[in-house]
């Protein structure tokens, strides 16, 4: 073991969304860099997250369409088969690109120096991996997170069970699929797995799917998935699994638990009860950095620690939970240290979708938050049965809704779930970044037919403030 550290300018630890971009700026800038990955290059998003799962979700739309192929007048001789190893193959082929091309960026990246293997700080400006000691005087943590099991679901060490890290890389389509979770890891790989041709079962513990979005909104997402004969069992507490002769079967009781148990048996488990970061193996009390009491990195506005000299970018500091909430921090980080910029995370408006088909496009507050903020509100809605281009498409499950400030007609927020929910929302982002208001979006003239040309109709519809 090393005692004489190597000398960089900076450290990265973790090749996910923010140091491989990190990493360039600095090296543009001049600087020595090591970046340090202990697993795939890419992070999660690229090899178990996003990428596989966008991908999967295309497959599956693809299957979708072939079972539906007669409503359009496209007779097929049979039903369609699902060849699993095609499907897997061609999610590996995305996956594995888009791994290679950012292995290739830093591997040739002038400055920079990849280190394979675990990183933890042995003090505020050193680094172990192995048998080498590193040292710089800035230091950025982007080490994302893993899928929590937490202790309160029983039996976990009895029967095994799958994550979003095996599930991207299923062979075989299960025969029944129950997820644990019902937001968005359990609600895209429930509609692909189903489309693919297993029976599925959501277990979730929350009165409704998706809680954070608005009621009318979360419960149209569970009707879709359902006519697509998903089963939902929402309010579902003590969840236990056992061993049973199909795989395993979910012990889950009502709320507060009363009663027996109610076993749902299925081949297969996924867990989806949502993310830890991984920052209890980085040594972080040796360096005194701050965490929070779940293990996040405490950060201000311009993600930097409690100590100086350390910053924490992407789903580490628990200031976001997105590829792109990370990679804005890598933008923030490297505009204030190399641009002598002034930003904020503060500043950035809440955006993501969750990709089930119809995706579900969300900008900035729900009604209830609006109202929690102490706004009085206007909304305005329309279903997609009255967007031409839905119906056009066959695919008019879903609504648009914005939320509207009823004093200052200041646009807060909306919810597009429907074709194209998750392109079309960055019209309201746009207009919501550029300051325009209710009135102004209804003056703007838009394509025909899209599903965005109601947005400014929608504007022009609010109700009386609430
Ligand atoms: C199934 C799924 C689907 C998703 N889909 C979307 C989506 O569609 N859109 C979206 O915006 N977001 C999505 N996300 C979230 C997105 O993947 C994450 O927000 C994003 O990857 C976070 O990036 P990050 O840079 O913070 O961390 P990560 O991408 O997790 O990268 C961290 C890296 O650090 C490495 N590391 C950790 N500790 C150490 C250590 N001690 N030493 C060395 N290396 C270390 C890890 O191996 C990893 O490679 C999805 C997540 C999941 C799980
Ligand atoms: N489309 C996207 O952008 C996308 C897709 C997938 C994941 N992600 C990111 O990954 C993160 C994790 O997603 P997630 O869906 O795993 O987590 P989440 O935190 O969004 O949701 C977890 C769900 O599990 C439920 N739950 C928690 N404990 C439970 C228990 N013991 N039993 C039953 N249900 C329980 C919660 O009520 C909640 O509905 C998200 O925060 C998101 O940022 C994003």
């Amino acid at each position: 073991m090393s005692d004489s550290p190597e000398i960089f300018d900076a450290i990265i630890i973790g090749t996910g969304q923010a140091g491989p971009s990190l990493a360039g700026r600095l090296t543009q800038a001049g600087m020595t860099v090591a970046i340090i990955e202990r697993h795939q290059v890419g992070g999660t998003c690229v090899n178990v997250g996003c990428t596989p799962t966008k991908a999967l979700v295309a497959n599956a739309y693809a299957a979708h369409l072939a079972a539906r192929a007669a409503d359009f007048g496209v007779m097929l001789p049979g039903p369609a088969r699902i060849d699993m190893a095609r499907v897997s193959a061609r999610v590996a082929e995305i996956s594995g690109k888009s791994r290679a091309g950012l292995e290739g960026w830093l591997g040739g990246m002038q400055g920079c120096t990849l280190i394979r293997g675990h990183a933890r700080l042995e003090s505020p400006r050193t680094v172990r991996v192995g048998d080498r000691l590193l040292r710089a005087n800035k230091i950025f943590l982007n080490v994302g997170g893993r899928a929590l099991a937490p202790k309160e679901i029983g039996g976990l060490a009895d029967v095994p069970y799958l994550t979003n890290t095996n599930m991207v890389a299923m062979t075989e389509v299960p025969g029944h699929l129950i997820v644990i979770g019902g937001s968005y890891v359990g609600l895209e790989f429930a509609q692909v797995f189903r489309r693919l041709g297993a029976q599925v079962t959501v277990v979730e513990r929350g009165k409704h799917l998706i809680a954070r979005e608005d009621p009318e909104v979360s419960l149209q997402v569970r009707e879709i998935l359902e006519a697509e004969g998903i089963r939902i069992r929402c309010g579902a507490e003590c969840i236990q699994l056992h061993p049973h002769a199909d795989g395993a079967a979910v012990g889950v009781n009502g709320p507060g638990c009363p009663g027996g148990a109610e076993q749902i048996a299925g081949t297969h488990v996924l867990l989806a009860v949502g993310r830890r970061p991984n920052t209890d193996d980085l040594g972080l009390d040796k360096a005194g950095v701050a965490t929070d009491a779940r293990g996040y990195i405490d950060v201000d506005n311009q993600l930097r620690t409690s100590v100086d000299g350390i910053w924490a970018l992407g789903d580490c500091n628990g200031r976001g939970a997105f590829t792109h909430t990370a990679y804005n921090d890598f933008e923030v980080v490297a505009a204030n240290l190399l641009d002598g910029a002034q930003r904020s995370v503060g500043d950035r408006i809440p955006v993501y979708a969750l990709f089930t088909d119809p995706p579900l496009g969300r900008v900035g507050m729900t009604e209830a938050q609006a109202r929690q903020a102490g706004h009085r509100v206007r909304i305005g809605k329309r279903p997609m049965t009255r967007v031409a281009r839905a119906v056009e498409k066959g695919e008019a499950q879903g609504s648009m809704r914005v939320v509207v400030d009823a004093d200052t007609d200041k646009i807060l927020g909306a919810a597009i779930l429907g074709p194209g929910g998750d392109e079309a929302v960055h019209m309201v982002l746009a207009a919501m970044a550029g300051g325009m208001t209710a009135t102004q979006m209804t003056q703007t003239m838009a394509i025909h037919p899209t599903v965005s040309e109601l947005i400014p109709t929608i504007f022009g519809e609010l109700s009386k403030p609430r």
